[in-house]
């Protein structure tokens, strides 16, 4: 499991960890690790000795780290050069190591546009709301300069905490992070500021009474949430799935929803609707009956017969995958159930389900997640690049990053609600399915994408290899 914790914790577990070390080693740790990434950056791209790297300097000690880490790679025979957005208020210990080492300080932003590398130091997590004045003009011809930027901790104008990105901010290739992940880069549209994200352990502890914000299921979590059946198993142990999904108009989602749960670890399927789904699948049994979860709203419409299936499905007492059609139907408030429901909105979805726009929802991810799960008393799967998954009860929020844009097709979210329903009929909790069926939806994603253009029912043809793939 990686984790992203709240900038708070981190100054205090930094605190904690400072009062134990001698004065600025931990400062000297991030130095290291962000030169030793600038090296291999500048080494793919040609070679380390005679390259030029710009850095842009806030006041903080964001750019500290920047400083120093400039003064190594100059002792290695770059050509280093300083911009500092406040002259009176660089870091001084780094100014000094910087000259020492043979950098130069310099006032004309030209040097940008001969480097080959620029270091983003402007903010860390003392930054607050989007870069202002000479911070935002450094910025600004940073990318003007078209060179690689390597951000410092997180890209300059982000916010550390939530991702929210109000103002601008710097768009980097790379960034170095320390300590832990900060959750601003699981979140976008920070984390698509971010680009690829490299961490540097500098031996931060948080003691267990500090809740992550984030939490991003690795491959070993979710293999080891993925039911296994045992020697003893049969099609009812192993859980029976219903779906309630499809219609004469949407057919195309019955048949994806319904061969994603067959796919997806379960003893048995059963579907109820007008769709002919038995030709295609012949395991699937037709009617209702009894199950362990029940898929609802994937390509329902939305006329009386819809909002009479879904009501059927919600009054029961299993718990619930909502998706699509269904979330447009749901009247406020529909949640007041004796069993769990799980509720997969994209950004529209999530809009109308909290009378905002979906520009508020895309802009305020993490806070807008939480609300759903708390108005809704349900697991909320927010769809998007990173998709995020809140519980009613707890305000870690798990993010999903094995994806690709792959999954951006029509049919996708069907695939992905009968995962999850597999999952929750499997005896997964609400939250462990919703999270793990995230991540294999994404991971079916990027292994069809292997054989080029994926549409929809190509995902559900790669589950079986996705699933062996996290198993082994
Ligand atoms: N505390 C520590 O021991 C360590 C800190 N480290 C580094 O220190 C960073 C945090 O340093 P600081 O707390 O000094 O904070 P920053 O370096 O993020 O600088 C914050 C300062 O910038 C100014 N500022 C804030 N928002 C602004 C905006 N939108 N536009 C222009 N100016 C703005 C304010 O004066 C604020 O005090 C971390 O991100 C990390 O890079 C690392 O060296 C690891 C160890
Ligand atoms: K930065």
């Amino acid at each position: 499991m990686r984790y992203a914790h709240a900038v708070a914790d981190v100054r205090a577990a930094e605190r904690e960890l400072m009062a134990r070390l001698p004065e600025g080693a931990l400062m000297q740790r991030a130095a290291f690790g962000l030169a030793t990434v600038a090296a291999d950056m500048l080494r793919d791209a040609g070679s380390v000795y005679g390259s030029r790297v710009a850095l842009l300097v806030g006041v903080g000690d964001n750019g500290g780290d920047a400083l120093y880490a400039g003064a190594l790679l100059a002792g290695r025979g770059v050509a280093v050069h300083a911009l500092l957005a406040d002259p009176d208020r660089a870091h001084e210990g780094g100014l000094s190591a910087l000259r020492d080492a043979g950098g130069r300080i310099v006032a004309d932003a030209a040097v940008l546009d001969q480097a080959d590398l620029v270091v983003d130091g402007l903010l860390g997590i003392g930054g607050r709301g989007g870069l202002r004045g000479e911070f935002a003009r450094l910025a600004e011809a940073a990318h003007e300069s078209g060179a690689p930027i390597l951000a410092v901790d997180l890209p300059s104008g982000i916010e550390a905490d939530t991702g929210e990105v109000s103002g601008p901010a710097v768009r980097a290739d790379v960034t170095v992070t320390f300590g832990t992940h900060k959750p601003g880069l699981f979140v976008d549209p920070g984390a698509s500021h971010a680009g690829i994200v490299e961490f540097v352990d500098i031996g931060l502890e948080f003691p267990p009474s500090v809740e992550p914000v984030l939490e991003n299921l690795q491959v070993q979590d979710v293999r080891a949430l993925l039911p296994a059946p045992g020697r003893s198993s049969h099609k009812y142990s192993r859980g029976v799935v219903g779906l309630a999904v499809g219609s004469e108009r949407y057919p195309g989602a019955a048949l994806l929803a319904v061969g994603a749960a067959l796919r997806s670890g379960v003893g048995a399927v059963r579907y109820s609707g007008p769709v002919d789904v038995v030709s295609s699948y012949p395991e699937v049994i037709a009617g209702g009956g009894k199950v362990q979860a029940w898929v609802v709203g994937s390509g329902l419409g939305r006329d009386d017969e819809a909002v009479r299936r879904l009501l059927n499905v919600l009054a029961t007492d299993v718990p619930v995958v909502v998706d699509a059609d269904g979330l447009r139907l749901l009247p406020r408030k529909a949640f007041e159930r004796s069993a769990p429901t799980i509720i997969t909105p994209h950004a529209g979805e999530a809009a109308a389900l909290l009378d905002v726009t979906a520009e508020q929802i895309e802009g305020q991810r993490l806070e807008y997640v939480r609300r759903l799960a708390q108005s809704y008393d349900a697991t909320v799967v927010l769809k998007g690049p990173l998709t995020l998954i809140a519980g009613p009860q707890t305000s870690r929020v798990r993010v999903n990053t094995h994806a690709g844009p792959v999954l951006a097709t029509a049919g996708s979210g069907d695939v992905l609600a009968g995962i999850i329903g597999g999952l929750l009929a499997g005896g997964l909790s609400p939250y462990d399915a919703a999270s793990a069926g995230a991540y294999l939806h994404g991971a079916t994603g990027l292994l069809a994408a292997r054989s080029g253009p994926v549409a929809a029912g190509d995902l559900v043809a790669s589950l079986p290899l996705a699933w062996h793939n996290i198993q082994e």
